[in-house]
């Protein structure tokens, strides 16, 4: 019989993870961008008092996305950030800025409803656009985290070298995002570890997981072997898709590893059951569109718009996706679903 004990203290020994809950945010996305303020305030309130350190608080596709292309937010995200930071008592507020959806001056008016931290999102190839929006944030004293969307599409050495444009423009923490949920284990380790090697003196680098192949948690654990120290989830993993790595799961995961979230795990667990989950609508599922999104590679955004493209013309929704993945198509391209709806049902 083997002798374990019941806690596997974890070969990466004792660990500070600093964890970002996005269910105020990537959350957005999977409930149509309908957060009303009580919801974004009881939501913040559990959060906080449960000791998540960050709380990120944007439309799902970042500041200016409510628009025809992306969906119309029920209440201004400008808003919501103001309550999120009205409403904290130790958490921060972090917001998201896709260059190009959202504007400088939207950079400023976040900070000036409270937000401390700007994440920068790009394509993973083109950390380049990014360079004057992670300079603003600077200037206006914002802590900067950039995210390489759509990792699994590139290798390790390429987001190494996007990683340090990023860095080298201000950006504090580089983050590898598995857009798709179509990242497995070891391609998760390698990026990371990339990432570290190249920019590991001068930034940390943080992971953000999504569900679509059911690997969140266990590729995030890889992704702090291999040295990132910043780590998204979302509580009930209420995010796109499937969802994101479940923060509760993974608060309850670093405890039992030996890991220090700050967090506590019966709270978290608490809040996701009576607060979260009630503002959700409905779970984030691991079904046959969401799995079908992790298989192809499709950036997890797109569910909600893949499933009224196949219900408003009649066609497949996995068939669809499959497409879309077959088009290596990215954020900003969900007109394209459309078209392939068309071609479907043809
Ligand atoms: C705008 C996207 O939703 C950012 C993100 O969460 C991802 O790429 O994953
Ligand atoms: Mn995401």
């Amino acid at each position: 019989m083997l002798n374990r004990t019941w806690r596997q203290t974890d070969p990466a020994g004792d660990l500070d993870i600093r964890l970002t809950d996005t269910c105020l945010r990537d959350g957005s996305h999977h409930k149509r961008h309908q957060f009303r303020a009580d919801d974004v305030r009881a939501i913040v309130a559990a959060l906080d008092d449960a000791g998540v350190p960050v709380l990120e608080v944007s439309h799902g596709d970042g500041l200016g996305g409510s628009s025809f292309n992306y969906g119309f937010s029920l209440t201004p995200e400008q808003d919501l950030i103001k309550i999120a930071a009205d409403t904290a008592r130790q958490a921060k507020i972090a917001f998201l800025l896709l260059p190009g959806v959202g504007t400088k001056d939207d950079i400023r008016r976040a900070r000036d409803n409270g937000g401390s931290i700007c994440r920068i999102a790009t394509h993973c190839t083109e950390a380049d656009v990014a360079e004057q929006h992670f300079g603003l944030a600077r200037e206006l004293g914002l802590e900067t985290v950039g995210f390489l969307m759509m990792s699994h599409t590139q290798t390790p050495d390429v987001l190494a070298r996007q990683a340090r444009i990023m860095v080298d423009a201000g950006c504090q923490c580089v983050y590898v995002v598995d857009s798709a949920g179509a990242l497995i284990l070891d391609g998760v380790s390698d990026r990371v570890a990339a990432i570290v090697a190249e920019i590991g003196d001068d930034a940390t680098v943080g992971f953000h997981g999504h569900e679509n192949l059911d690997l969140g948690c266990a590729n995030t654990v890889l992704a702090v072997r291999a040295g990132a120290t910043q780590i998204d989830g979302s509580v009930r993993r209420f995010g796109a898709g499937a969802g994101n790595t479940p923060l509760d799961a993974f608060v309850g995961v670093s405890d039992k590893l030996g890991w220090k979230t700050g967090v506590d795990f019966l709270k978290i667990i608490d809040a996701s059951e009576d607060v979260v989950r009630p503002v959700m609508g409905e779970e984030c599922r691991l079904d046959r569109m969401t799995m079908m999104m992790g298989y192809a590679g499709v950036y997890s955004s797109f569910l909600k718009h893949a499933q009224t493209a196949a219900e408003r013309y009649g066609v497949s929704g996995p068939q669809l996706l499959a497409e879309a993945g077959r088009r290596h198509l990215i954020g900003g391209q969900e007109d394209q679903l459309i078209d392939i709806a068309l071609k479907l049902k043809t």
